[in-house]
């Protein structure tokens, strides 16, 4: 592993990105003659995170390579997904979660749409060789020690140092080791490290240029580590709005609703974003009235020692749903959580005169559809609810908080938490709007 300590910093602008060409070298390809050959991009994020962490992080990879096609005239990048699972939150450990392609939770058509993307197992049958030929493993600076006025920053550093780093070269044929998503036989061919600060546009150019054109797939993990390019604007909701989830999902959501009388006739098609081109569904703000019912998302478990000032009681919870309901006029609530049964039961107990609602589909459902299947179920239901109520700084309600941007629901019903009502203040969500 490389330890040169090389260190580069600069101002962050969208020109950052320079092609491989050296100046005045022969174009080889221009768009309308030929094909630029097909690269791939590759990327992971660190074990420990949850599932909708990830789909950010995603966004953050798409917006790139998408920009990456614009201004790259030698090569055609395709993205790999990488497989989900295991996660830490997935507890059922008697089900296989490992690998799972991204089709069992997305239509990668509307991905398509956005920018070229595939499954791993695709990358596998189309390379033809389980390898993987370049890969940067990105890391965090220690923010007392750098110069924080830098747009970004980027410093080679040993791989060997690193506590925890999960890779090894192979004796005999210096071939990177690791784990690659519980798949066999797969190795890199090259590995170094770097201390990283920055977006993906200003970071990631820079170590392709470290990379040839036989360098077919290059990797980067620890993608979390890089910022959004456009956080909050019209490219990174394009990238969002093309995340559209897997319709056999969206059907046991709407199976769900109408079970329980949870759509409305002011509730317009209820899988309409979905069976039409994202593209171009664009409802106004406010357009969107949901079905009969009020969602909340409360987040239980490693969130209670995550963020002990932000998590309610029970209790709390339950007198702010109370009041909610009452304002809404309505008598159900939907709770998406990974509450225990126990809290959940103290939570009824506390809300008699309601009908409350949790989404728990027979086993045969949930072996093929898994604990990220049941989750986005959830989600799906939140997202058509009238009213939305979500825990503070949870990626799992910003999911559904977006979601409903798409949908054109009133951002007085979507940007809604819970508090933790001996905790002083309580700031309700920054409310993220959707840019067309
Ligand atoms: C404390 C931190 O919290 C961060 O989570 P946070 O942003 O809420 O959101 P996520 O990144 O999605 O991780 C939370 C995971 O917990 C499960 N989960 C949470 N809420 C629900 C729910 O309402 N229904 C169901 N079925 N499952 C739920 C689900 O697997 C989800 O992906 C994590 O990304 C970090 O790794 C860390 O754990």
């Amino acid at each position: 592993s490389g330890s040169c300590g090389q260190q580069l910093h600069g101002s962050l602008s969208s020109t950052s990105w320079r092609s491989n060409r050296e100046p005045g070298e022969q174009e080889t390809c221009s768009k309308d003659t030929c094909q630029k050959p097909k690269r791939f991009i590759l990327y992971d994020v660190n074990p420990g995170e949850g599932f909708n962490l990830r789909r950010d992080v995603y966004l953050r990879a798409a917006v790139f390579v998408k920009a990456l096609n614009v201004n790259d005239e030698k090569s055609e990048w395709t993205l790999v997904l990488p497989p989900w699972g295991p996660l830490y939150h997935w507890k059922r450990r008697d089900l296989n979660q490992e690998g799972l392609p991204w089709t069992l939770f997305f239509d990668l058509q509307s991905f398509n749409e956005y920018v070229p993307v595939m499954e791993f197992d695709d990358y596998l049958s189309e390379r033809k060789e389980p390898v993987i030929d370049r890969m940067f493993y990105l890391l965090s600076f220690d923010l007392s020690k750098i110069d924080l006025q830098s747009e970004w920053l980027l410093e080679e550093t040993s791989c060997s140092e690193e506590a925890g780093f999960p890779y090894s070269l192979h004796s005999n044929s210096n071939n990177v080791r690791g784990w690659f998503w519980g798949f066999n036989g797969i190795h890199a061919k090259k590995i170094t490290c770097h201390r990283a600060l920055g977006t993906a546009g200003a970071v990631l150019p820079k170590l392709l240029a470290q990379t040839t054109p036989k360098d077919h797939a290059v990797m980067f993990e620890r993608l979390e580590t890089l910022l959004h390019d456009h956080f909050g604007g019209r490219e990174y909701w394009e990238a969002r709005r093309s995340m559209q989830f897997a319709l056999p999902l969206l059907q046991l959501a709407l199976d769900f609703r109408r079970e329980h009388g949870l759509i409305s006739s002011e509730d317009g098609d209820p899988l309409s974003a979905r069976l039409t081109d994202w593209r171009t569904v664009k409802p106004p703000p406010g357009s969107a009235k949901g079905g009969p019912y009020v969602c909340a998302h409360l987040r239980r478990q490693d969130y209670l020692r995550a963020r002990p000032d932000a998590c309610p009681s029970m209790k709390e919870a339950a007198e702010q749903l109370r009041k909610v309901l009452q304002q809404q006029k309505v008598s159900t609530l939907f709770i998406a959580t990974d509450g225990s049964p126990d809290e959940m039961k103290e939570l009824q107990t506390e809300l008699p005169k309601f009908s409350v609602l949790f989404y728990r589909p027979p086993e045969d459902v949930v072996r093929k559809i898994k604990d990220g299947g049941s989750a986005i179920v959830e989600q799906a239901i939140c997202s058509r609810a009238q009213y939305f109520i979500g825990s503070y700084e949870s990626t799992f309600s910003f999911r559904i908080q977006e979601e409903r941007e798409i949908l054109g629901f009133a951002p007085d019903s979507t940007f809604n938490r819970f508090c933790k009502t001996s905790t002083a203040s309580c700031e309700q969500p920054t409310r993220w709007k959707i840019v067309y």
